[in-house]
């Protein structure tokens, strides 16, 4: 494909990654010095067995991983410059680890297209489109964690199109698809290509599948691309080879003696199923493999054979010596081709390979895209900002826009345990209030009071706020959720505050209910004084931050789970927010000034009794400090960026 720097969407050049791994960290390159371009309107196939590095240059395409070396640019823009101007631009389909599970189908491509910088009309307008074309009227108004896997997959695979961003990455988009779907993807994908001059990089294991919906194909093995070219130029390479698709009975493995007769005609290789085999040989060697295959072997030995043309799956398996990367179903479900090989019940005969009419459509794309390089084929982006033209007004507006979806979402999940939440915070510091200020004699004069209520109430928004926020964002980095967030066009600083500002909802009511509890069960008298409009709020805020800090700075969920439980524990064991410090030993006396909580509960007690002396001035400026350190914290260890 001829190319010129207008009609280049992305190019690569010595482009290196390195990690250091294993206990003496050993250098592996995952990609190593590749050099390669994409033409704008291509849709170009990675293919490679896992581990070649197929992941580490997505991610690199995405601005997510630093290039160790090398450059890397997209429509023009220095991607390692500029990484948040290739997310306007880039609609990602991860392969695991989308969000927006827990909303309608409709809501969650609405807000995909919003997030990517839709204005509100045209995401509404994309959304109606893409439902009609994917079928999906009929689960528009269902929760998308309820559909099929088959069905999110076709929803995930619209929210990468919501936006219509000029450049596509899909992993391993067809995955789970049933035959009709995954021809409807590669249709839908065909004509971004074809009519709006899309660039799609497709990563995929399925060889046979890739064939049929690439353009071109470049082949990665331990971190280099190790072949490029159309699949036509693939299969060149191979000569005129023929190939046969043996199926042993019963799955038996082929014995020695069997192979050995088999390879004086050909070359034999394992299938991925037990007993199955690819024999690659020269047609002028076929009736001989044929004779080998029925009277030596024996059709007694034999379930089924099949004679076809080489497919990109030779010659990916003759550069690799890999194993075959698709499944007998897959295979089924190719499109005419494969669905005519597949129906065959008796063996096929040479006289019966064809050529494969799947891949004439796409053969069509290439030469329109061919044809308008640098012209007529690219549509752009409807909303999104030009790259490195952002004004300060249009990150305002992402900012405001970033928050308000994500909030939204978070608020869709936070629905899904709030009313066990709030019964938490309604009940357990009234519980608390009623149990406490029973111990012993009865712990219910005024200062005793004034412990237990602003301790109670501490302790249920420094369960709520820590520990529930800090395994939330531990649970989105485990699901891998992360990296769809940092895909996108949105700030950190929208996507923290979403989180916080969602919980806080849930978090407030445990701070109120104890003095509410403890004024209808006693005669108390609490001086409230109006900073309490400021402490609560701002005791909500800094559990919150230290909760999301905690939850961003760990990467193992256990030790996320330990840490809070352990908090909460230690809380309670020192029970140092419940109690006058000076009635503590020293040492429990030390750790509850080590706890956060403690400040938010001795503000708390201030402000009830109305003391707003230096004491209350040091536990406001204490909570201030963590709500800025535990935000700025979360926000800097956030991995926007994987390394
Ligand atoms: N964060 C990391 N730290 C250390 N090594 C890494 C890291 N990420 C990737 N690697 C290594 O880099 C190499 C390429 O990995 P990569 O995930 O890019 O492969 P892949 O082709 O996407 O594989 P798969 O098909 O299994 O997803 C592997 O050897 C992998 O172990």
């Amino acid at each position: 494909m001829a190319r010129n720097d207008e009609a280049t969407a992305i190019e690569v050049r010595n482009l290196t990654r390195t990690y250091q791994s294993g206990k003496h960290g050993e250098l592996v390159r995952a990609n190593d010095d590749l050099t390669f371009s994409i033409a704008r309107g291509e849709v170009f196939g990675l293919l490679g067995a896992n581990g070649a590095g197929k992941t580490t240059l997505v991610s690199q395409l995405l601005g997510l991983v630093r290039p160790t070396s090398g450059s890397i640019r997209v429509e023009g823009v220095d991607v390692v410059a500029d990484p948040e101007a290739i997310k306007a631009m880039t609609g990602f389909l991860p392969q695991t680890g989308l969000s927006m599970r827990l909303v309608e189908v409709r809501r969650a491509l609405h807000y995909t297209g919003r997030l990517r910088g839709q204005s509100e009309g045209e995401a509404r307008r994309q959304t109606a489109e893409l439902i009609e074309e994917l079928g999906l009227d009929s689960v528009a108004d269902r929760y998308v964690n309820q559909l099929s896997g088959g069905m999110m997959r076709l929803v995930n695979f619209g929210m990468a199109l919501m936006g219509r961003t000029k450049l596509l990455i899909l992993d391993e988009p067809t995955n789970e698809l049933d035959p009709h779907n995954r021809r409807l993807i590669w249709d839908m994908v065909a004509r971004r290509s074809a009519t709006e001059g899309t660039t799609v990089v497709l990563v995929t294991h399925n060889v046979l599948e890739a064939e049929k919906a690439v353009h071109r194909v470049g082949v990665m093995h331990a971190g280099r691309i190790t072949a490029l070219g159309t699949p036509g130029e693939l299969k060149e390479q191979l000569g005129d080879k023929v190939r046969m698709e043996l199926f042993v009975k019963d799955g038996d493995a082929l014995r020695a003696s069997e192979i050995d007769r088999l390879e004086s005609v050909g070359s034999v290789v394992p299938g991925n199923r037990e007993g199955t085999y690819l024999i690659h040989s020269d047609p002028e060697q076929m009736p001989d493999l044929v004779k080998a295959v029925t009277r030596d072997l024996g059709m007694a030995r034999v379930d089924d054979f099949r004679l076809t043309r080489p497919t990109l799956e030779d010659v990916y398996l003759s550069m690799d010596g890999g194993v075959l990367a698709s499944t007998p179903e897959q295979r089924d479900g190719e499109g005419p081709s494969a669905a005519k090989e597949g129906s065959s019940a008796t063996p096929a005969v040479v006289g019966d390979l064809e050529p494969e009419p799947a891949a004439a459509g796409v053969k069509t794309a290439v030469a329109t895209a061919s044809a308008g390089s640098g012209a007529s084929v690219t549509k752009p982006a409807a909303d999104v900002a030009a790259p490195g033209r952002r004004t300060v007004k249009e990150r305002a507006r992402r900012l405001l826009v970033g928050l308000k979806y994500l909030w939204l979402e978070q608020m869709l999940e936070v629905r899904t345990t709030w009313t066990w939440s709030l019964l938490f915070g309604l009940l357990m510091p009234v519980a608390m209030v009623f149990g406490l200020s029973r111990i012993g004699g009865g712990l219910n004069d005024a200062t005793s009071l004034l412990y237990i209520v602003s301790g109670a109430a501490i302790f249920s928004v420094a369960t709520e706020g820590i520990a529930t926020l800090a395994q939330r964002i531990g649970v989105i980095k485990n699901d891998g959720m992360m990296v769809y967030y940092a895909s996108l066009p949105i700030s950190k600083a929208s996507f923290v505050a979403a989180m916080v500002l969602s919980r806080l909802l849930l978090i407030m009511p445990g701070l109120i209910t104890p003095m509410i509890a403890a004024g209808l069960m006693y005669d108390v008298d609490f001086v409230i004084s109006p900073a309490l409009v400021i402490v609560l709020p701002l005791s909500c805020l800094a559990l919150s931050a230290i909760g999301l800090a905690i939850g961003t700075l760990i990467d193992s969920m256990e030790l996320i789970v330990v840490i809070t439980n352990l908090l909460i524990f230690v809380l309670l064991l020192a029970a140092p927010v419940l109690i006058p410090p000076d009635s503590l030993p020293l040492p429990l006396r030390v750790l509850g000034y080590l706890l956060p909580p403690t400040y938010a509960a001795d503000a708390l007690r201030h402000t009830l009794s109305g003391d707003l002396g230096a004491a209350f001035a040091l536990d406001v400026a204490m909570l201030t400090a963590m709500t800025v350190l535990g935000l700025a914290g979360a926000a800097r260890w956030i991995r926007w960026r994987l390394a």
